[in-house]
């Protein structure tokens, strides 16, 4: 059976994904130009090759509708039930290299870390009478970290982007978002907690142990294993 493997249709990931291929010696052709979903890979045998957002690539990874795929590690965290036994990174591809960070508004002077941020909450809700809300896209690993912190004071509030906005905008009092350069943050006037970084991401190769793997997938995926030297990986 053939190997589908996608890589991101557009934004940062795209390019270098299509480069790093490339220049592995399986350059990829896309079919209808810029703004076409087809594309084709050579050298690497049977491969439906497809062009998705890194959001849909993590989650057909984690559901087995993807055989393999480049996509941001946050998305797969985030996204994987479980992150030790839905998806497995193949190789970090050492772009797309961004922090899973929770920032508050810099005007806050006396919380600077995650236990300040759960008194604040306790005192917050005594005042206000409702809890903190924290916007973000990442809802899973914002609990997951949230209860490894013993923080409870809060309240998730499902960011459908420019989460930077939300605590200007009074649609939350916090964040949990991504950030490379930290301009973003700068401009919105947020800060991020000393011990507030989730995650140090990057674009990955991985691959989907849920997937239907046969003779022929595997035998493609091991071609590209195999040239980027990390030794073959047993599905
Ligand atoms: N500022 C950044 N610097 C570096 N990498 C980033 C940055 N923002 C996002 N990324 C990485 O790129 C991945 C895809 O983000 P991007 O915003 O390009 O696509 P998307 O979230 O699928 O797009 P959209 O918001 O249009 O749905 C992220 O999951 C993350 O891994
Ligand atoms: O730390 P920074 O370098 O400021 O990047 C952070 C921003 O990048 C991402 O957004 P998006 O992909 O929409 O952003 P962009 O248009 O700012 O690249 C992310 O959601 C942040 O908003």
């Amino acid at each position: 059976m053939t190997l589908s493997l996608a890589i991101p249709s557009k934004g940062r990931l795209k390019e270098k994904s299509e480069a790093w291929l490339g220049g592995l010696g399986f350059p990829v052709s896309q079919i209808g130009g810029e703004r076409g979903y087809q594309a084709e890979i050579a050298g690497l045998g049977d491969v439906e090759m497809r062009l998705l957002s890194a959001r849909e690539i993590a989650q057909g990874l984690i559901d087995g509708s993807l055989h393999a795929g480049i996509t941001g590690e946050d998305l797969l965290h985030d996204l994987a039930p479980d992150a030790g036994v839905d998806f497995r990174v193949i190789e970090r591809l050492g772009f797309g290299g961004a922090d899973v960070i929770v920032a508050v508004p810099q005007a806050w002077l006396d919380v600077d870390t995650m236990a300040d941020l759960e008194a604040a909450g306790a005192a917050f809700r005594k005042l206000h009478h409702r809890r903190l809300r924290v916007a973000t896209k990442y809802m899973r690993l914002t609990r997951r970290f949230f209860a490894a912190k013993s923080v409870g004071e809060y309240r998730l509030v499902e960011s459908a982007g420019a989460t930077e906005a939300a605590p200007a905008t009074g649609s939350a009092d916090v964040i949990v978002d991504i950030t490379s350069t930290g301009a973003t943050l700068k401009a919105n006037g947020l800060k991020i907690l000393q011990d507030g970084v989730i995650l140090k991401s990057e674009a990955s190769l991985a691959m989907s142990p849920n997937a239907p793997w046969t003779d022929g997938s595997e035998a493609s995926l091991a071609r590209l294993v195999d040239r980027i030297g990390a030794g073959a990986k047993k599905v």
